[in-house]
C-alpha cells in the first residue's frame, strides 16, 4: 500500500472507521476515499457498485456495519443481521468486480462459539453455538468472512479478515441503552456523580468477563495487517488479557471519580461467560498493543465530555 494508492475505508464516521483514517492520515496516505451512509448506503448493491466502478479504490477497510451492545443486538435481531450480511455482500462482491488489489474485513469476537475453550484461537469458528442474544450479529459476520475466503479460493483475491475484542475509544457511541458495556458505564457514572445519586446500576451479575482493546491500537493492527499479511485465516486482535464486568465497573467509578455503590441487575442478561483472544497469531505476526485500559479509560472519558459539551451547545 503506497502513500498514493487510493484507499477506500467504509464507515469513516465510526469509532473504527475514524481511528483507520487518522493512522493512515499520520502515516502519509492521502488519496483516502470516504462515504458517509447519508451518501452512500452500502445495503444497496447497485449504489455500491456504481461507487466502485466510479472511484476504483485499491485497499479497501471494510468498518462499516450496524453495531451495538447486548440489548441493541438482542433487540434489533432483524437489522443485525440484514444490514451486515448486505453490507458484506456488498462491499465484498464489488471489491471482486472492480478489481481491488486488497480488502480488510472486520469481524468480532463474538463469531465464536458461546463456551468456547479459552483463550479462543481463530480455528475454534464454526465448532459450536452461539451466544442467542448475538447470533444475528455473528452470523452475518461470519458470512462475511465466508466470503472473503471464497473469493480468494475461487479468483485468488486478497481479501483478509480480523476479529477484533470488545473496542472502546475516540468516538464511542454513548447511549444508555444500545452502546457496549464500557461506553455506556462512563454515561452512567457521570451522570450519576452530576446528579449526586448513590449508586449506579451494572447490567446482569457482574461475573462475565471481556477483554477490552483501545481502537487506535485496533487501527494500528488494521493497517499492520493490510501492509503485512496475505493469508486466508482471519486473525484475532486484541490483548489477550480480561477482566470481569465488575472490576471494569470500578475502574470506570475511580477515572470518572464517582463516590457512589455499585448495584447488579441480575434481570439484565450477561451473555457471553467469557471470550478471551488468543493472539498469539497476531503476536507472531510482530504486532502488540501500546494502550493500557486506564490510560484508554481516561482518553475515552474525555471524549465523552467533548461529545456531551458539543451536544449542550448544538
Ligand atoms: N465496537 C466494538 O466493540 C467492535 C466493533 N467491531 C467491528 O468494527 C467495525 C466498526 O465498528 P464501530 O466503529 O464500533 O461502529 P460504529 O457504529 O462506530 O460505526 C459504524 C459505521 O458504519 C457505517 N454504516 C452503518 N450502516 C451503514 C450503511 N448501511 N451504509 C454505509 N455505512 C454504514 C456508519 O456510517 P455513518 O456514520 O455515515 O452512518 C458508521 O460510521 C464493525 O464492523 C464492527 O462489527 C468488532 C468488534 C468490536
Ligand atoms: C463487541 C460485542 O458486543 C456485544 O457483546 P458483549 O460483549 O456482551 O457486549 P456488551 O458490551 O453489550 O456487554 C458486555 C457485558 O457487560 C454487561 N453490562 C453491564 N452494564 C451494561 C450496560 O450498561 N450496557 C451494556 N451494553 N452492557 C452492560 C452486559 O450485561 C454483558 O455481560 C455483542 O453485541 C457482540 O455482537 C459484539 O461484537
Amino acid at each position: 500500500m503506497k502513500a498514493n494508492d487510493p484507499v477506500y475505508i467504509a464507515g469513516h464516521r465510526g469509532m473504527v472507521g475514524g481511528a483507520i483514517k487518522r493512522k493512515l492520515e499520520t502515516l502519509g496516505y492521502h488519496n483516502i476515499i470516504t462515504r458517509s451512509s447519508g451518501s452512500l448506503d452500502l445495503r444497496k448493491q447497485e449504489e455500491v457498485d456504481s461507487f466502485f466502478a466510479a472511484e476504483k479504490p485499491a485497499y479497501v477497510f471494510l468498518a462499516a456495519a450496524k453495531v451495538g451492545g447486548i440489548l441493541a443486538n438482542n433487540t434489533y435481531r432483524a437489522e443485525f443481521l440484514y444490514d451486515n450480511l448486505m453490507i458484506a455482500a456488498n462491499v465484498i462482491h464489488a471489491a471482486w468486480k472492480h478489481g481491488v488489489t486488497k480488502l480488510l474485513f472486520l469481524g468480532s469476537s463474538c463469531i465464536y462459539p458461546r463456551m468456547a475453550p479459552q483463550p479462543i484461537k481463530e480455528s475454534f469458528l464454526l465448532t459450536g453455538l452461539l451466544e442467542p442474544t448475538n447470533e444475528p450479529y455473528a452470523i452475518a459476520k461470519i458470512a462475511g468472512i465466508k466470503l472473503c475466503e471464497a473469493y480468494r479460493d475461487q479468483y485468488g483475491c486478497n481479501f483478509i479478515s480480523v476479529m477484533p475484542t470488545n473496542l472502546f475509544g475516540i468516538g464511542d457511541n454513548y447511549h444508555p441503552q444500545n452502546a457496549h458495556v464500557l461506553p455506556a458505564l462512563i454515561r452512567r457514572f457521570h451522570e450519576a456523580k452530576m446528579n449526586n445519586k448513590p449508586s449506579v446500576t451494572v447490567w446482569g451479575t457482574g461475573t462475565p468477563r471481556r477483554e477490552f482493546l483501545f481502537a487506535d491500537d485496533l487501527a494500528d493492527a488494521c493497517v499492520y495487517l493490510m501492509q503485512h499479511y496475505n493469508e486466508r485465516e482471519p486473525v484475532n486482535i486484541g490483548k489477550g488479557e480480561d477482566l470481569t464486568i465488575k472490576q471494569l465497573a470500578e475502574h470506570i467509578r475511580e477515572v470518572v471519580c464517582y463516590k457512589g455503590e455499585i448495584i447488579f441487575d441480575a434481570g439484565k442478561p450477561d451473555g457471553t461467560p467469557r471470550k478471551l483472544m488468543d493472539v498469539s497469531a497476531l503476536r507472531r505476526l510482530g504486532w502488540k498493543h501500546s494502550t493500557s485500559l486506564k490510560e484508554g479509560l481516561v482518553i475515552a472519558y474525555r471524549d465523552f465530555l467533548q461529545q456531551d459539551q458539543l451536544k449542550l451547545h448544538a
